[in-house]
């Protein structure tokens, strides 16, 4: 059975095939409308505390890059926000488009972006990311967009790093990486309760997607874009466009800590 993907044959319209809860009621993403989002005065600031020690490797999974992060301590940790609880790091990666119009798979008043990073972390209410990841508090995932214009100098160094694990399944060390450098200036967020935007897309996240985004430049992109989907040796399929579109809100309401 192929795998899932972004292409025509195995791309998000057919993720209902093997993953019928695609179809489901709190699906990921969404297009968020600004002005149909209420400002919650009780949502809190969030609280993003990252230690750089906890940075590990950065590997191509086939289907983006991700840098993983030591998650047996809460060195690394969200708290604050709309969540309650501690919830730690464990990873971060980026979805993309094949050109600089497209590539969020958030999208701001039907506006893509270049480029979004998500910030993965579990909820240590439960034991294990691979416990969390099924429950419907288990996980929370910080969105950061990323808009073209300057170099951004702070995401040089995973850049750096993508020579090394151009083809799936390739890995390298990624140490001493504190992601804060990737933060925008403010923490202004919207919230609202989804899923996974990749299979199995369990309904386990709880979203909060920052209002600012960070630069990205061309040149940068273009080096994201030189990744394979493939593994070294087979035919080469450029890893680009490795978004899910947005998804029906159904009954949800989205949430903003800021007027
Ligand atoms: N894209 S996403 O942030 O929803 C996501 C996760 F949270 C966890 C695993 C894979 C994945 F793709
Ligand atoms: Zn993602």
């Amino acid at each position: 059975s192929h795998s899932w993907g972004y292409g025509p044959s195995n791309g998000p319209d057919k993720w209902v095939e093997g993953f019928p809860i695609a179809d489901g009621p709190r699906q990921s993403p969404i297009d968020i409308v600004p002005g149909q989002a209420d400002f919650d005065s009780a949502l809190q600031a969030l609280s993003l505390k990252y230690d750089a020690a906890t940075s590990k490797s950065i590997i191509n999974n086939g289907h983006t890059f991700q840098v993983d992060f030591g998650d047996d301590s809460d060195s690394s940790t969200l708290t604050g926000g709309p969540i309650s609880g501690t919830y730690r790091l464990r990873q971060f990666h980026f979805h993309w488009g094949g050109a600089d119009d497209r590539g969020s798979e958030h999208t701001i008043a039907g506006t893509k972006y270049a480029a979004e990073l998500h910030l993965v972390h579990w909820n240590t209410k439960y034991p294990s990311f691979g416990d969390a990841v099924s429950q419907p508090d288990g996980l929370a995932v910080v969105g950061v967009f990323l808009q073209i214009g300057d170099d951004n100098s702070q995401l040089q160094t995973v850049v750096d790093a993508l020579d090394a694990i151009k083809g799936k399944g390739q890995q390298t060390t990624f140490e001493n990486f504190d992601p804060t450098v990737l933060l925008p200036g403010s923490l202004d967020y919207w919230t609202y309760l989804g899923s996974l935007t990749t299979p199995p897309l369990l309904e386990s996240v709880t979203w909060i997607v920052l209002k600012e985004p960070i630069s990205v430049s061309s040149g940068q992109m273009t080096k994201f874009r030189s990744l394979l989907f493939t593994p070294e040796g087979d035919e080469p399929s450029c890893m680009m466009d490795n978004y899910r579109p947005p998804q029906p809100l159904k009954d949800r309401k989205v949430r903003a800590s800021f007027q």
